[in-house]
């Protein structure tokens, strides 16, 4: 495998809320992600994971505490850039980001040409507009619409390809299926998938494990801030070592659609919940039977490529 084209080093994120109060957003993140790779980043509403992806892109508001390394391959440590390297060098050119919602994020009142051709001059991108809507299975003639007239398959098409205009080599999809129904779901996700190549790879965040288990390489399983497994994807997803991943596993449709009980804790008890308990995990541990028990200890643990905090394979 490639050497990392990023890689996460214990990357902490709090938000300080004025009285002591605190939101643990994310906690010890540890990840790599290498080239034509695609990393699945998943978890429940609120866990982390788009704090996480707006640390990379230095996008986090003034309140935020951001501790540990995002090394870029070539030395570009993310967490302590100045914001002019972020702008000038990073954001579109070495990370693009296609965003939530792509359709709502594009101007009105031009086509969606005038947008793309805007920002692969801004960011001396390689390809034309024709050949980025090509790449990414647009008829070109669509780009001369106006965002009303495009589709949501065609908006999702735009937003990648203005991800791609400064030809970037990860790719940053956060939530790029909300909304969608299932065939653009996989639609989608799949498009997403072929831009992993030998030179890029792609960052999923999706709550939407199927379309995890259909694209994603690699996958890391994030609960309460922490990530609690991680590791090649059809291994994770085929024999889960966390009772959290197993949980989500079990509901799915064909898992069962058995939801886990209880809800995940609020961010601002972590730190107490740790101390009492050791992992964030245990108040809800109890109920997935058939898992060895926790050790309670929330390091995420390398057992030769598969990752996992507090519950050793047995
Ligand atoms: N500026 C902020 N100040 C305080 N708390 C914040 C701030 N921004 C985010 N949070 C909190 O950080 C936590 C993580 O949010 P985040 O958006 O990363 O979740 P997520 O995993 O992406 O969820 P979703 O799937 O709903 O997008 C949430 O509890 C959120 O309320
Ligand atoms: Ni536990």
């Amino acid at each position: 495998m490639g050497e990392p084209l990023l890689e996460l080093e214990r990357l902490s994120v709090r938000f300080l809320l004025g009285r002591q109060a605190e939101v643990r957003a994310v906690t010890d993140a540890t990840l790599q992600l290498r080239p034509g790779r695609v990393l699945a980043l998943v978890g429940e509403s609120g866990c982390g994971k788009s704090v996480l992806a707006s640390a990379l892109l230095g996008l986090l508001p003034g309140n935020a505490e951001v501790r540990g390394k995002a090394l870029l391959r070539g030395g570009t440590e993310l967490l302590s850039a100045p914001e002019q390297v972020l702008a000038g060098q990073v954001r579109g050119r070495v990370i693009g980001l296609v965003p939530q919602s792509a359709g709502t994020h594009l101007t009105p009142v031009r086509t969606a040409r005038s947008q793309l051709v805007e920002t692969i001059r801004a960011l001396d991108g390689p390809a034309d507009a024709d050949a980025l809507a090509e790449r990414v299975g647009l008829d070109p003639a669509a780009l001369d619409r106006y965002p009303h007239e495009l589709s949501g398959g065609m908006a999702q098409r735009v937003a990648l390809a203005l991800a791609l205009a400064g030809n970037p080599q990860i790719v940053l999809a956060d939530e790029p299926t909300t909304g969608l129904d299932r065939p653009l779901v996989h639609r989608t996700v799949d498009l997403l998938a072929e831009t992993a190549t030998e030179d890029r790879a792609v960052l999923m965040i999706t709550h939407d494990l199927a379309a995890a288990r259909r694209v994603a390489t690699d996958i890391a399983v994030m609960y309460a801030s922490r990530v609690v497994e991680a590791g090649p994807a059809a291994e994770v997803l085929a024999e889960p070592w966390h009772p959290y991943t197993a949980g989500l596993l079990a509901a799915l449709p064909d898992g069962g659609f058995r939801p886990i009980p209880g809800h995940p804790p609020a961010l601002t008890e972590l730190d107490r919940i740790e101390r009492e308990w050791g992992c964030v995990f245990c108040q809800r541990c109890p109920d997935v039977p058939g898992f060895p028990p926790c050790t309670g200890d929330p390091e995420l643990i390398d057992h030769g490529g598969r990752w996992v905090a507090a519950h050793p394979p047995c």
